[in-house]
C-alpha cells in the first residue's frame, strides 16, 4: 500500500466536472482521470505555477525522459488562494524551493549552431517560470564580454552561474572569476546547457540533452569536481575540460575563420589539414610520475591532450580520454606519437566508438598531477575550445575546486 505525504482534491477540467485527488508519495506525483492513471517520478517534475489568465488553476511541468519532451498538466481549484497553496506545496515537494537561488545566465548566441537564443526563449526561460528562483540573462556580445561582466558586477548577489553555450563560455567565466575574485569560485554552483559544438562538460554532468540539462539546473543537486590550472606565458587560466596541443589545436585555430559553418567547421578544416598539410608537432613533455619524480619526453607528436575528464562530444559517441574522471584528483594525459595518416584514421574511428582507441600502439596514456608542454615549433594551445598562443603550458590539477549542477559518475570514482 503506497503512502502519500500530501493529497489535494483537484478538478481535471475547467468546467469542474471531474474531481480527483492529486497525490504526492515520497518519490512520485499521481492522479487518475476516467481513462488513465498518471504517475511521474518527483525527480522529473520541473516545477509548478499558477496561471495569470486563470488564477484558480495550477500547471505542473514534467520531463518525459523517454521522449525527452516537456509535458504540462493543468488542474483547477475552487479559488486562487487554493491554487496558490497547491503550487507552494508542489514546489516544496519537487524542488528545493526554500533555497533562495539567484541565477546568472550567460547566453552565447554564436556557440555551436547558434541556437542559444531559441533554447532560452523556447525552453529554459519557460521552465524557469515554473520555479520560484530569481534569474537574470546576460547575452555575450564578444570574446571580452564575460571578463568585463565579472569586473563590473557584484557577482556575490548570485548563487548559481549557468552558461547557455559551449565549454569555452564556462572556461572564460571561471577564469575571470578566479582572476578578479580569487578564492570565490566555491561560493557558486555552475551549470551548463549544451548549445556549443562539442559540449564535453555537459556530457560529464548528465546533460547531453538540453531538457535534461534544464532539469538538472532547476533541481539544484550539485557535486564537487576538479579543475585544471594552466600557466601560460602571459596569463593563468582555469579549465573544466582539457588542454589540447597538436593537430586538434591547429584545426581549432584555423576553424575560427570558418565559424559560419557552425559545428561543421572542425570537420571541414580537419579534412583540409589531413590531405594538404599533414605534419609533425615537435615538443617536450615534463610530468610528475607516481613516485613524485619529474619525467621528461621529447617526441614528435600528432597531439597531446591533458584532460580533466572523458572529453566526450554530445553529438555522438566520441570519447577521447575514457580513463579521465572529473573528480579523481588527476590529469589524464594522452598523446599520439607521430605516424601515418592511416594511424589517425584508425584513432578517429576507434575514439568515435566510445573511446576504444586506448590500446593502439601509437597511443600513450598516463595520469599525473602536473605536466608541462613545451612546443618546439607550434606554440598554439586549445583550452576548452579557446585558442591561446604560448611558448609553454604548465598544467596542474586543483582537486575539488568547483561545484557543478548535475549528476557526476555513478561508478564511485
Ligand atoms: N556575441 C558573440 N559574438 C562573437 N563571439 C562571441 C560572442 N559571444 C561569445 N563569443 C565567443 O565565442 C567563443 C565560443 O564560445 P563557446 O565555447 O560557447 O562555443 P563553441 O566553441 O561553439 O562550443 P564548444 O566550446 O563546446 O566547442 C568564445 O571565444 C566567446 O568569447
Amino acid at each position: 500500500m503506497r503512502e502519500y505525504i500530501y493529497q489535494k482534491l483537484v478538478w481535471l477540467d475547467e468546467k469542474h466536472k471531474v474531481l480527483t485527488p492529486l497525490k504526492v508519495a515520497i518519490d512520485s506525483l499521481l492522479w487518475d482521470n476516467p481513462q488513465n492513471g498518471y504517475c511521474y517520478e518527483l525527480s522529473l517534475v520541473v516545477g509548478a505555477r499558477t496561471n495569470s489568465s486563470d488564477p484558480s488553476s495550477v500547471t505542473v511541468m514534467v520531463l518525459d525522459s523517454i521522449s525527452d519532451t516537456f509535458l504540462f498538466h493543468q488542474f483547477w481549484l475552487a479559488n486562487p488562494s487554493e491554487a496558490s497553496e497547491l503550487k507552494e506545496n508542489l514546489l516544496n515537494f519537487t524542488i528545493d524551493a526554500a533555497n533562495q537561488r539567484n541565477i546568472a545566465i550567460f547566453m552565447n548566441p554564436i556557440s555551436g549552431n547558434r541556437n542559444g537564443r531559441d533554447v532560452w526563449d523556447q525552453q529554459f526561460q519557460p521552465a524557469l517560470r515554473f520555479t520560484p528562483f530569481r534569474y537574470s540573462l546576460f547575452e555575450t556580445t564578444d570574446h571580452e564580454y564575460i571578463e568585463e561582466w565579472v569586473q563590473n558586477h557584484d557577482i556575490k548577489q548570485f548563487t548559481d552561474m549557468v552558461c547557455l553555450g559551449g565549454d569555452g563560455t564556462l572556461h572564460l567565466l571561471i577564469t575571470a572569476i578566479e582572476k578578479y575574485y580569487p578564492g570565490f569560485l566555491e561560493d557558486f554552483k555552475f551549470g551548463i546547457l549544451p548549445t556549443g559544438s562539442t559540449n564535453s562538460l555537459a556530457c560529464e554532468l548528465g546533460a547531453r540533452s538540453i531538457k535534461q540539462g534544464i532539469l538538472n539546473i532547476i533541481k539544484g543537486h550539485s557535486s564537487k569536481a576538479d579543475l585544471l590550472k594552466i600557466k601560460l606565458d602571459s596569463q593563468e587560466v582555469l579549465s573544466t575540460c582539457a588542454l589540447v596541443w597538436g593537430v586538434p589545436s591547429d584545426i581549432c585555430n584555423d576553424a575560427q575563420n570558418y565559424r559560419f559553418l557552425g559545428s561543421l567547421r572542425y570537420g571541414v578544416v580537419g579534412f583540409m589539414k589531413f590531405f594538404r598539410k599533414w605534419r609533425k608537432y615537435k615538443g617536450r613533455l615534463v610530468y610528475e610520475n607516481d613516485a613524485g619524480e619529474n619525467v621528461e619526453m621529447s617526441i614528435d607528436y600528432v597531439f597531446v591532450i591533458a584532460s580533466n575528464h572523458r572529453t566526450q562530444n554530445s553529438a555522438n559517441n566520441e570519447m577521447l580520454t575514457p580513463f579521465g574522471r572529473i573528480n579523481d584528483g588527476f590529469i589524464d594525459v594522452q598523446s599520439m606519437v607521430y605516424g601515418s595518416r592511416w594511424d589517425i584514421i584508425t584513432f578517429l574511428r576507434k575514439s568515435a566508438n566510445k573511446g576504444s582507441h586506448t590500446n593502439l600502439s601509437f597511443i600513450q596514456h598516463f595520469k599525473t598531477k602536473s605536466i608541462t608542454i613545451e612546443p618546439a615549433d607550434f606554440p598554439i594551445f586549445n583550452i576548452d575550445g579557446e585558442i591561446y598562443n604560448s611558448s609553454r603550458a604548465q598544467v596542474q590539477i586543483i582537486p575539488q575546486a568547483i561545484r557543478y549542477l548535475g549528476a557526476l559518475y555513478d561508478d564511485g570514482k
